[in-house]
């Protein structure tokens, strides 16, 4: 019963330097600038991700879990910047870095998987050849090698008849297919450190599950630290080893997915997870049924 609490993970030390933290961020403040003034957006936000583990950043609408993607991203929108506070990608501060370095960063060191696979995807191009543009942005490969790697990276995300989807526009996808493409993409240069920003929204029930697995297979396969972003407990609760849960701009619990659901600390949890709860329950109980008429 307990692999509805929790997928991967055995109980984890999180302590980020006991764990040698992918990403560490620390007392991070963002702000947004407009003609009216200034709006601070987080508001000293901690978040660690320990090597090889999926770690969940969980809350409503607003609280700040996509501008702290962003921010470790070095992507924050126009007029929205970093104030104070440190992101570490290992032992190597990002806050500071200029937009040319972040660049040579994002493919080789990290990888985001968007809300949106359709937005994701460049609408003009083949599926091969935007693949093949971040190959060569990023790696020194001959055309035949970055065609095989391509090839390669599609049928690993579950996609067989690999050529033929290489050739497919965007718009000639299935929401589901679109989605692994971007999940190959993402893969494409082997990074340690991937974010998933709400994979799945969009998708249908049977169809997200098939990408949150693949996500999952992927993530131990390949030993990938994993931040994902989501507003379903349900997810965090099945799929992450640990998370932090985000309220208005703030942290305002983080620990194991065990530790965080079973005995939540902050009242903003707390909440989160009795509005999850009838769906918790069910499933648990459903397994003690199957258990007890196996
Ligand atoms: N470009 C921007 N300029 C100013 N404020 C912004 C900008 N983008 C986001 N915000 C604000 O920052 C806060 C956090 O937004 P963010 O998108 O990180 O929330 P979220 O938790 O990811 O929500 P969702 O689940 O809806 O994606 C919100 O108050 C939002 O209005």
């Amino acid at each position: 019963m307990e692999a509805t609490l929790t997928r991967s993970a055995a109980d984890l030390d999180l302590d980020p330097a006991a764990q040698n933290a992918v990403v560490t961020v620390r007392d991070l403040r963002v702000k947004a600038a407009n003609s009216r003034g200034t709006n601070e957006l987080l508001h000293g936000v901690s978040v660690a991700v320990a090597p090889g583990t999926m770690h969940g950043l969980v809350g409503e609408t607003g609280s700040g879990k996509s501008i702290t993607a962003a921010a470790i991203m070095g992507l924050l929108p126009k007029g929205v910047t970093v104030t104070s506070g440190s992101i570490k990608l290992g032992d190597r501060e990002l806050v500071g870095l200029g937009h040319n370095e972040l660049h040579e960063l994002r493919g080789p060191a990290f990888g985001m998987i968007f809300q949106n696979p359709r937005t994701a995807l460049h609408p003009m191009y083949s599926v091969g050849k935007q693949m093949g543009r971040v190959l060569a942005e990023h790696m020194e490969l001959g055309r035949k090698e970055r065609t095989e790697r391509v090839l390669h990276y599609l049928r690993l995300v579950g996609i067989p008849d690999a050529t033929r989807i290489a050739h497919a526009f965007p718009h000639e996808l299935s929401g589901g297919l679109a989605q692994r493409v971007v999940i190959a993409t993402s893969l494409l240069c082997d990074p340690t450190f991937l974010i998933a920003d709400e994979p799945t929204t969009g998708l249908d029930a049977t169809v997200q599950r098939q990408i949150l697995e693949l996500l999952a297979r992927l993530q131990e396969d390949l030993k990938l630290s994993v931040l994902m972003i989501t507003h379903d407990l349900s997810i965090v609760a099945q799929y992450c080893a640990t998370v932090s849960v985000m309220y208005q701009g703030n942290v305002v619990e983080d620990g194991t997915v065990r530790q965080v659901l079973r005995s939540p600390s902050a009242p903003y949890s707390r909440n989160l997870l009795k509005a999850s709860r009838l769906e918790f329950v069910t499933q648990r109980e459903r397994s003690g049924l199957t258990a007890m008429s196996a």
